[in-house]
């Protein structure tokens, strides 16, 4: 009899740039499977390297941490750019505060490595245009880590909404992403405070209500099968600020083709409610609820006159690997952007974010560059 043969998964490799607290939740999630036990697409993450720019004590204790007991025993590095030296690194993945993002990318794509570069992609849409074109004229892959947009949850909202028509035509959405850590009590230097790493819940968390708004009102799941509506809306904001930094942000955007709005806010001096958010329609509405609106865990559907649908999507982890391999499936065949995560939409989104801090007077010493 003959045995049934696994074929060989398809093995990307990793390097870790920054030793923070994303790096150890990415690392985590791509371990928990170390041989692609997650994956439908028969593919292996493999963490091949990590660097700190802080000593190669700090990246020690990562892996020691993060990583012992694994079976990865990645090659440690004292400085990023021995990582994007490193022949066995396919992709590199930037886990650093937002202002060093645009020149650890650039760094990266010169050296002719992958990127996932975490959220924001920049601290402005002009430095995010600049890694595009350096991805591009490099041909290698570039995505911004917007992970919550991989979950199983995200895309069955989308399909629910404009697939399924589940809601009629969809009008309004208002989206919350609030967390207890103010400002004031932020260490001193560190980039949930300091403007100099981008400090602020808009750049920080008020991305992924914008977020959802673009996957509520006006973005098809399968853009380019069916066209993309790049409608850009009218921005109406508000923010406060202190030391510099926006503690709360409100941003209203109206989508008059659409004849739409969405209210997104975020803040960091309250804990934001497990319902986090909702998109009404003309039929109906859903409602997300999570641990927060990055890491959304449960909907409901509520169609006018229906009984209630709710719909559970607990995982194991973070949910990491869901982005992870998305990314790799498109390395896989030579893609250079991410049908999910286009670059397009990272542009859209952070034109949206510097009209906001236009408005308000937010800006970041990396502006004048
Ligand atoms: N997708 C998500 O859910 C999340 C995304 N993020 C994003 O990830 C990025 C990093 O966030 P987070 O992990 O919370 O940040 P941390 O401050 O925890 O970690 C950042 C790491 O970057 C490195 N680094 C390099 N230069 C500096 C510097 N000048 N100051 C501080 N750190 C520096 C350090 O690693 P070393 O010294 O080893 O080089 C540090 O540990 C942010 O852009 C954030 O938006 C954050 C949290 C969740
Ligand atoms: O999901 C998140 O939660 C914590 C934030 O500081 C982080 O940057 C964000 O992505």
């Amino acid at each position: 009899m003959a045995t049934e043969q696994r074929p060989e998964p398809f093995v990307l490799r990793w390097g870790i740039v920054g030793t923070g607290l994303i790096a150890s939740w990415f690392v985590g999630d791509l371990v928990r499977y170390p041989n692609g036990e997650k994956s439908e697409d028969n593919i292996k993450h493999v963490i091949q390297a990590v660097a700190s720019c802080s000593s190669i004590e700090k990246a020690e204790s990562f892996a020691q941490k993060h990583l012992a007991g694994s079976g990865i025993d990645p090659q440690l590095y004292d400085s990023y750019d021995k990582l994007y030296a490193d022949p066995n690194v396919d992709i590199v993945y930037i886990a650093t505060p937002h202002t060093l993002h645009n020149q650890n990318a650039l760094d990266s794509i010169k050296a002719g490595k992958h990127v996932l570069c975490e959220k924001p992609m920049a601290v402005n849409a002009k430095q995010a245009q600049k890694m595009v074109v350096a991805a591009r004229e490099r041909g290698v892959f570039l995505m911004e880590a917007v992970w919550t947009r991989f979950f199983p949850l995200v895309k069955e909202f989308q399909k629910l909404i404009h697939v399924d028509k589940a809601i009629g035509t969809p009008k309004r959405a208002v989206f919350d992403f609030g967390l207890d850590m103010p400002i004031d009590k932020a260490p001193a230097g560190s980039r949930l405070r300091d403007v100099r790493l981008g400090a602020g819940s808009l750049l920080d968390i008020g991305i992924y209500p914008i977020t959802w708004a673009a996957l509520a009102l006006h973005q098809h799941p399968s853009r380019t099968e069916h066209g993309a509506d790049e409608e850009q809306p009218v921005v109406t904001s508000s923010l406060t600020l202190n030391g510099g930094a926006d503690e709360i942000s409100t941003v209203v955007l109206n989508y008059p083709k659409g004849q739409a709005q969405a209210i997104c806010s975020s803040t960091y001096l309250y804990q934001s409610a497990a319902e986090f958010g909702r998109v009404e329609g003309t039929e109906g509405s859903i409602h997300v609820s999570g641990l927060a609106a990055s890491k959304p865990g449960s909907l409901i559907l509520k169609r006018k006159g229906e009984k209630e649908i709710f719909k559970d999507f607990e995982f194991e982890g973070f949910g990491f690997f869901y982005e992870a391999d998305a990314v790799a499936r498109d390395i896989r065949v030579g893609r250079k952007e991410n049908e999910t995560m286009p670059l397009a939409e990272t542009l859209r989104v952070l034109t949206l974010i510097d009209r906001v801090r236009q408005q308000n007077g937010l800006i970041y010493p990396q502006d004048d560059e």
